[in-house]
């Protein structure tokens, strides 16, 4: 008998504009893994979205999984892993946090580690350095969290997120770490007030689903937006003319360079079609919340 684990993790959008660094949304953009066990280890890519070229030790997934059984003290077996995956990388879709998460499932079942939820979402956040799109991918739906100093996750989850997303995706990567590097220090009590109001406002909003009213606040970030627009292609003009096709509010999905529009589900079609013609130079993809987060099939094969 031989086992094998498919596992599903949802990619995610962060921030939604002024939620910064605290509010993810679980979509319905998948990474999804086939795992089973043999002598060596074996990562094989089905498709473009992982790197092109890698030394094992340091691909994420093997790194993530590793650290996991290391710290619960135990042996991380050998794996063949197949990785199929709709997010492309760098783009502000969530592909490291799917990765972390990814690595963190391999290895809770391979080693049998019995990783809680809250396990979960507190390893997967301190691994990303905050917990908006890992605490996404974990639960899906739309996540409201704060980590504290000891990374500790404490995580408002909403399901029935009753709208759809549109997200723009330009044919260029941007790193996280490049787009923070262009963010303040610091910032003045006065600001950081107005800042803080418009991501109440945003997080009020989305919990009462009025999305006309989050979708106001999707563009009142103070936060980062006004620092990153620079790097976006085409960032005012998709703002624009997302508004003029029906949007209720656009924003940068993570750091960039994607941005994502909330819109009602019934002008979607027409929506998708609009901007398609606008904007031939992005890849524009009409997604839905994901509504269950990491998933686990675990299947006992009869060998051959
Ligand atoms: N499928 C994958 N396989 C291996 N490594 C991956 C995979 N997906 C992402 N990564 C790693 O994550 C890095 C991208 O992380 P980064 O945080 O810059 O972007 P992102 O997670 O896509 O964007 P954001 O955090 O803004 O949503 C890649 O350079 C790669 O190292
Ligand atoms: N909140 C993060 C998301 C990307 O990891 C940022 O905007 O930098």
């Amino acid at each position: 008998m031989s086992s094998m684990w498919q596992i599903s993790v949802p990619g995610s959008t962060a921030n939604l504009g002024s939620g910064f660094d605290s509010i993810g949304l679980g979509l319905s953009l998948y990474l999804k893994l086939t795992v089973s066990l043999q002598d060596r280890w074996e990562i094989i890519h089905l498709d473009d979205n992982g790197p092109k070229e890698f030394e094992l030790e340091e691909h994420l997934l093997y790194v993530i999984a590793k650290k996991i059984a290391d710290q619960y003290g135990k042996q991380l077996p050998a794996c063949r892993v197949e990785m199929a995956s709709e997010l492309p990388l760098a783009r502000g879709l969530g592909s490291s946090a799917a990765v972390i998460v990814a690595g963190i499932e391999l290895a809770n079942q391979v080693c049998d580690l019995g990783l809680t939820v809250q396990d979960k979402l507190d390893l997967s956040s301190q691994i990303e350095g905050h917990p908006d799109n890992a605490t996404a991918s974990v639960l899906g739906g739309l996540t409201i969290s704060s980590m504290d100093e000891n990374g500790v996750v404490d995580t408002f989850h909403v399901n029935d997120i009753e709208a759809s997303f549109v997200v723009y995706v330009p044919d260029v990567e941007l790193k996280t770490s490049e787009a923070r590097s262009v963010l303040p220090e610091q910032f003045d009590r006065a600001y950081a007030v107005r800042a803080s109001a418009n991501a109440n406002m945003l997080a009020a909003s989305l919990m009462v689903r009025d999305y006309e009213h989050a979708g106001r606040y999707m563009e009142a970030d103070l936060f980062h937006e006004p620092f990153r627009a620079q790097l976006i292609p085409q960032y005012k003009e998709i703002r624009a003319s997302a508004k003029a096709n029906g949007a209720f509010g656009t924003a940068l999905s993570g750091a960039g360079p994607t941005m994502i529009s909330i819109i009602p589900t019934a002008i979607e079609q027409n929506f998708v079609n609009a901007m398609k013609n606008q904007f031939p130079e992005h890849q524009i993809i009409l997604t839905k919340a994901d509504e269950h987060g990491v998933q686990v099939k675990f299947k006992r094969l009869l060998q051959k």
